[in-house]
């Protein structure tokens, strides 16, 4: 039996690298060795995010694996406010994650001259650089995890023992499963009465559609309820942690040296290495060679080898296998281990899948891109691109940085700060960054590396790292960052290199809204700037002026969303300003085609004289539209809106970017006009003619002649933007007036998980006095039988009955499940279903008054749908208050 004792990492200085100290809250010793990041290699790096549902344990987790690494020296706790990444106040009050926090740790921990130091290590782990993101599980901020995911290149999934597999848990699973990130799962909370390591893992495997690879089996002291430990099927082991400890005290014992009293144990642990040698066989050709050379004899094989095949299979899709590990974070029992998962199990930045981008409407990946192949195949469809193919390499060679900015937080000593994922070169302080959103270049002052709230200076931030700029001006969540050699200080890059954008993501509707008042004229242009910083940091938030009410409103996507928003608006942003009511916001939709207007706009604009001129159509697109990306020249789909702009003479449809081959004023390019139109476009869009809803499912054409309708230096970008906006008004009015409008809401899928108790009621509930329509009743606890009870055909089907779980021998429900007793009352069933968002306001309550508390439920946004009938009559006359 070997003790280990994990004490302090010893100091080291970084010879040759520049530390200057930002902020209070570590030792210098913790700083000069969480510098070194900034020389890690990328073969040691990982980009890693932990998702989960809500009060799964992420935060409890986090705080672990901070202390482990030497992080931090003490260990946070979610319910006294005391953690290091829930650091915002409205976290710290209500114990929950809001913001994804960044952060850095080593692991294992950079502690070379300490000759007392080990970690719970499988290998011998050289020290890597672990970029972690604890993302929220609260279903109004998935917008949040769904921006963090699209920079990671691996996650971990922590599950609750008693809850199971949750429905938030499955939503954040298929969005990572859509960016293809590989994943491990940490089953949590496993000290907690009714916990049920086995029924989770077959959860797994039915709700998640994904083979369980069972690496850890839970120790419960001689048979008996307490959790103590875990058995590690990859390295024929086990592990207990010393009880009520900080979890740095743990003994490691090999099978063979564990006492006869723990024989059921031992037994479990070869179970569970025979079949994870089996599943893993059935994927990985190397792992059947290393049967054959071990005799057929699963326990001989290496554990080197296990691990090395476990790491091949995680990183192939195909495979479909994710490993599982146990713990209790809480207890501080099982995160070392896991945090050796991280390491050996998931990818490293250059093992991750080829970023997606769009280049001038086009979809590619970086390394296509990087290796002319993009630029090649767009010359064949556009002549002025075809002029650019001749460059191709050149343009591509000058290309130095290309980067993602993921996130901007507005911190009150620093500013805002931008973080990035760097995917090409790298960024050093001075670097010009052009924001390809934003048409506009920034230069980055200086970089720093996160650590939660704290921060420190660093030299550089190569691919593959993720790190922070302060002092950027204007750069939002979501930008396109580039850097080129020779690029023109105000337009930037050439074209089409100045489209490019990273992996953009659709912004989901935001439903629900409130009036922003300031509290008086003197302090508008604060409030002005405080909602403008809010915006910046979360674009699932909008910010709309309605000119004829004069009114502010800040809409965002849950009740939840927009009362974090306003509290960080009024309490952290200082913004003097009164807020109305929460609202759920309804959408317009015209019913004709108009026909094209056109406008002049010719009027003075801060101090300048702005004229430009255009012509617009508007029409309904179907309620089912799908974007094609491809379908025209230059078309943005946002809201549930299309626009669609071509520069040419009219009637000219097959227009596209770029056929515009005169002359443009020298202050215009064609990226700035189609911006500029496109947002005057929009605005006219956020009030409707009839309700003063905004519109939706309406496509607008602009056609600008840049011979007739722009007019020299007089032709700003906001002129531009005025006279998109005026044409497509008055094309709107022309329509909405003859023809009318129609009234649409938001209808929500919703998934509810009741008892079988309670499902009548519930089910009565949602389609009698709420409107909703049923669309299946799942058994939400399929721990056994030949086939899963997918709702969704297009996922894999994992055949139950040939998942490895190990028994449980406690867990309340499960214990009957394994012997096939199904105690029907207490049956865990999911209930799907439509239901307008509008029904669903409050319904938490409701559903825990109607299942005695035990009911939970998730919802996400379906679609807008037309209202009729006699509901359209009471929601106008609702709406009206007459
Ligand atoms: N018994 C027990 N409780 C735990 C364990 N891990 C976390 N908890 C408790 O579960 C609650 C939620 O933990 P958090 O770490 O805040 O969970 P989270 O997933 O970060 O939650 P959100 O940030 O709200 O999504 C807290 O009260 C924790 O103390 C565990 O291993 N055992």
């Amino acid at each position: 039996m070997r003790i280990v004792r994990v004490s302090r990492p010893l100091s080291r200085s970084l010879p040759g690298l520049q530390i200057n100290r930002v902020s209070c809250g570590f030792s210098t010793s913790s700083l000069a060795r969480t510098a070194k990041d900034a020389v890690i290699e990328v073969s040691k790096t990982r980009n890693i995010g932990i998702i989960a549902h809500i009060d799964a344990g992420k935060t409890t987790t986090t705080e672990r694996m901070l202390y482990y690494s030497g992080h931090t020296r003490r260990i946070g706790n979610v319910d006294e406010g005391s953690t290091v990444t829930d650091f915002l106040p409205a976290e710290r009050a209500r114990g929950v994650t809001i913001q994804s926090a960044t952060i850095s740790l080593h692991w294992p921990p950079v502690r070379e001259n300490d000759q007392n130091i080990q970690s719970t290590k499988t290998s011998d782990l050289a020290p890597h650089n672990i970029n972690l993101i604890d993302t929220p599980g609260h279903a109004d901020f998935t917008f949040e995890v769904l921006r963090s995911l699209r920079i990671l290149d691996g996650a971990v999934c922590i599950l609750d023992g008693v809850a199971g597999v949750e429905a938030q848990t499955e939503k954040v699973w298929y969005q990572a499963a859509k960016y293809k990130i590989p994943k491990i799962i940490y089953i949590n909370k496993l000290d907690r009465d009714g916990a049920t390591f086995g029924a989770t893992v077959k959860q797994i495997a039915s709700r998640l559609h994904t083979w369980p690879a069972v690496c850890q089996v839970p120790w419960w002291e001689g048979g008996r309820r307490q959790f103590i430990g875990v058995g590690d099927a990859v390295g024929l082991r086990a592990i207990r942690w010393a009880g009520g400890g900080d979890g740095k005290s743990f003994e490691i014992t090999q099978l063979n040296k564990l006492p006869k009293s723990e024989a059921a144990f031992i037994d479990e642990i070869k179970n569970a290495r025979r079949a994870l040698v089996e599943l893993l066989s059935e994927n990985d050709d190397q792992m059947v060679e290393k049967y054959l050379e071990a005799e057929e004899d699963h326990l001989a094989i290496r554990s080197e080898d296990v691990v090395a095949s476990l790491r091949r299979c995680v990183l192939n899709p195909v495979a479909n296998i994710v490993p599982i590990f146990a713990g209790a974070s809480f207890r501080n029992i099982g995160v070392q281990l896991l945090l050796d998962a991280v390491v050996q199990l998931l990818p490293n930045p250059a093992d991750a899948p080829d970023p997606e981008l769009n280049l001038g409407g086009v979809e590619g990946t970086l390394s296509r891109l990087m290796n002319g192949d993009m630029l090649s195949t767009m010359s064949s469809h556009n002549s002025k691109v075809a002029k650019h193919k001749r460059h191709a390499n050149a343009l591509v060679q000058n290309l130095e940085t290309c980067a993602l900015a993921f996130k901007v937080v507005h911190d009150p000593r620093r500013g805002a700060l931008v973080y990035v994922r760097v995917y090409s070169g790298i960024i050093t302080p001075r670097s010009l960054l052009f924001n390809t959103n934003l048409q506009i270049s920034e230069r980055a002052p200086q970089l720093l590396k996160m650590y939660a709230s704290d921060s420190v200076q660093i030299d550089a931030i190569p691919a593959g790292q993720i790190g922070v700029i302060p002092g950027l001006k204007h750069t939002r969540t979501g930008d396109t960052l580039i850097s080129y050699i020779g690029a023109n200080q105000k337009s930037g890059p050439p074209a089409p290199l100045n489209t490019l954008q990273l992996r953009p993501i659709e912004v989901p509707p935001a439903v629900f809204f409130s009036s922003v008042e300031p509290h008086s004229l003197g302090e508008e242009k604060d409030v002005r700037t405080a909602l403008d910083l809010l915006i910046r940091e979360d674009p699932s938030l909008q910010v709309v002026d309605d000119e004829e009410s004069g009114q502010t409103l800040l809409s965002g996507m849950g009740e939840f969303h927009l009362e974090i928003a306003i509290d960080r608006l009024v309490n952290d942003l200082k913004a003097k300003a009164s807020m109305g009511r929460i609202e759920i916001a309804y959408r317009e939709s015209i019913l004709q085609a108009s026909q094209p207007e056109t406008n002049a706009f010719d009027r003075e604009q801060g101090g300048k004289q702005g004229r430009a001129s255009c012509i617009a159509t508007v029409e309904p697109l179907s309620e089912d539209y799908v974007p094609e990306l491809d379908e025209y020249g230059y078309s943005a789909y946002e809201d549930g809106n299309r626009v669609t702009i071509t520069l040419s003479s009219p009637p000219d449809p097959s227009s596209e970017l770029g056929a515009w081959d005169g002359e443009l004023p020298s202050h215009l390019s064609v990226p700035v006009i189609h911006n500029a139109v496109k947002n005057g476009a929009l605005a006219a869009l956020s009030r409707g003619i009839n309700y003063a809803f905004q519109l939706h499912n309406t496509h607008v054409f602009i056609n600008l002649n840049p011979r007739n309708h722009l007019f020299g230096a007089e032709t700003t970008p906001q002129a531009l933007s005025s006279a998109a906006r005026l044409a497509t008004k008055a094309a709107l009015k022309a329509t909405a007036l003859k023809h009318g409008s129609a009234l649409m809401e938001l209808v929500m899928n919703v998934t509810v998980s009741v008892d079988e108790a309670s499902l009548g009621a519930v089910v009565n509930d949602l389609s009698s006095s709420r409107g909703g329509h049923i669309m299946s009743l799942d058994d939400a606890d399929v721990t056994s039988g030949p086939t899963v009870n997918s709702t969704n055909e297009d996922l894999p089907r994992i055949d139950i009955s040939k998942v490895y779980a190990p028994p449980d021998p406690f867990g309340s429900s499960s214990q009957t499940q394994q012997l096939g007793i199904a105690t029907d009352s207490s049956r865990q069933r999911n209930i799907t279903a439509r239901v307008p968002l509008k029904e669903m306001v409050g319904y938490l309550k409701h559903l825990r008054s109607l299942t005695g508390g035990r009911g939970t439920f998730v919802m996400s946004a379906d679609k807008f749908e037309r209202v009729v009938g006699q509901r359209e009559k009471v929601l106008l006359k609702e709406l009206r208050g007459y």
